[in-house]
């Protein structure tokens, strides 16, 4: 059984473990981290203040068209999700974690599967481990999927499946609406939809794909030499952030480079890379990480939607409009694949897909196309 990578970096005893953990080791020390400087993203931090969507103005659309096509990324607010749901998604979470290693090795995600208890796919194309852990599932297998945790089916199951199936139906709502918002940012109508058939089977198949990854990342000795997550953008059409009290994700953006620390509490919406695609680059995703604390462990969930694995991504006929295509047909199956490439060479993998990678400005402000991995 092969073990995610960050389990298998201590040969001592196969997996590494962070509460005893009294300094940071090699295997998780990242050079660089704090190249570029750190700023605040709050309300009042002007130029730098994430931009907030509420979902109950009459002009969100205009909101989410400005920040998506800005940022990438927006905290949504007005969505209607109770924030003690968010809380039970939090401590449920954070329980499970807690459990004895060996209890959650009986879920570890083995080669090729896209579901278990291990880390994501990105943290394997990085030499150095990150700190934390991570479960990827789906809303669809929920309960067998937990059954290998919890293997009789007891009360801190059945409470754990309650709790993540109910935060899947109120956010699979919001996403639904977020849905008809994107849609009437890009100047889609509801008839336009329902006539073209590639937009057709995105509304209806996006929900049906859901992928959570839940992340757990341990309180750290010295935060500033270790990394929650790897440096990313996303690659669906969008995700959902839910990243409670406790901060820790940053966004990069550009004139001057820096990261911007995304404050706690609202629900993030990260634009991934097939979303960027399909606006034909009028929406962008985001490079994004996730940094680590001394005082405090940190949950955050990732509800990702996008399109089945083979289905084709190009960009919408109305976003390319009088222009030309940006980007080449891909599956997000094979984008997975192209993606990897990038890692390894340090590059992008939208500019990979695309189709006139001679066009795209380096420079500039926060909007642009960044072609490297942002260190
Ligand atoms: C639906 C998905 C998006 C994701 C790959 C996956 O198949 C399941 C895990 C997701 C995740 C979560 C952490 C960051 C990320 C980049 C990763 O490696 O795994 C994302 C993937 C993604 O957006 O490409
Ligand atoms: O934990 C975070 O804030 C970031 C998580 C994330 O980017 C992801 O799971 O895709
Ligand atoms: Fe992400």
């Amino acid at each position: 059984m092969s073990a995610p990578s960050q389990l298998s970096k201590d040969p001592r005893n196969n997996y590494f473990d962070f509460g005893a953990a009294r300094q940071v080791p090699e295997t998780h020390m990242w050079e660089g981290l704090y190249e570029h400087p750190v700023v605040d993203g709050g309300v009042r931090a002007g130029e730098d203040a994430v931009p907030v969507v509420d979902m109950q103005d009459p002009r969100a659309a205009e909101a989410v068209a400005r920040a998506s096509e800005q940022w990438g990324v927006f905290l949504l607010e007005g969505h209607g999700i109770p924030s003690e749901l968010l809380a039970r998604v939090e401590a449920g979470i954070a329980g499970m974690f807690a459990l004895p290693t060996p209890e959650k090795m009986r879920a570890e995600r083995q080669d090729g599967e896209p579901y278990g208890y291990g880390l994501p796919h990105i943290a394997s194309y990085s030499s150095k481990a990150t700190w934390s852990e991570g479960y990827t599932l789906s809303p669809a297998s929920l309960r067998a999927e937990l059954r290998r945790v919890w293997p009789d089916a007891g009360e801190d199951y059945r409470h754990f499946c309650d709790v993540m199936e109910e935060f899947h139906r109120q956010m699979r709502a919001v996403a639904d609406k977020l849905t008809v918002l994107f849609l009437a940012a890009l100047g889609l109508a509801g008839e336009q939809i329902a006539a073209v058939e590639a937009e057709r089977k995105i509304v209806e198949t996006m929900s049906e794909t859901v992928t959570m990854h839940l992340n757990w990342y341990p309180k750290c000795p010295d935060p500033k030499r270790a990394l929650g997550m790897t440096t990313h953008t996303d690659s669906g059409f969008f995700t959902f952030v839910m990243q409670s009290h406790v901060p820790g994700m940053q966004l990069f953006r550009r004139g001057p480079d820096r990261w911007v620390g995304v404050p706690p509490g609202a629900l993030i919406v990260n634009i991934g890379d097939l979303f960027q695609i399909l606006t034909n680059g009028r929406f962008r995703s985001a490079y994004h990480r996730a940094v680590v604390n001394r005082d405090n462990a940190r949950v955050s969930v990732a509800y990702h939607l996008g399109p089945p694995a083979d289905v084709k991504v190009a960009p919408l006929r109305e976003a390319v409009g009088a222009g030309k295509p940006a980007y080449r047909t891909v599956t997000w199956r094979e984008y997975i694949v192209v993606r990897k490439e990038a890692f390894a060479t340090g590059g992008s993998a939208l500019e990979m897909v695309s189709l006139s990678p001679d066009d795209h400005d380096d420079e500039g402000d926060g909007a642009d196309h960044i072609s490297e991995i942002p260190s």
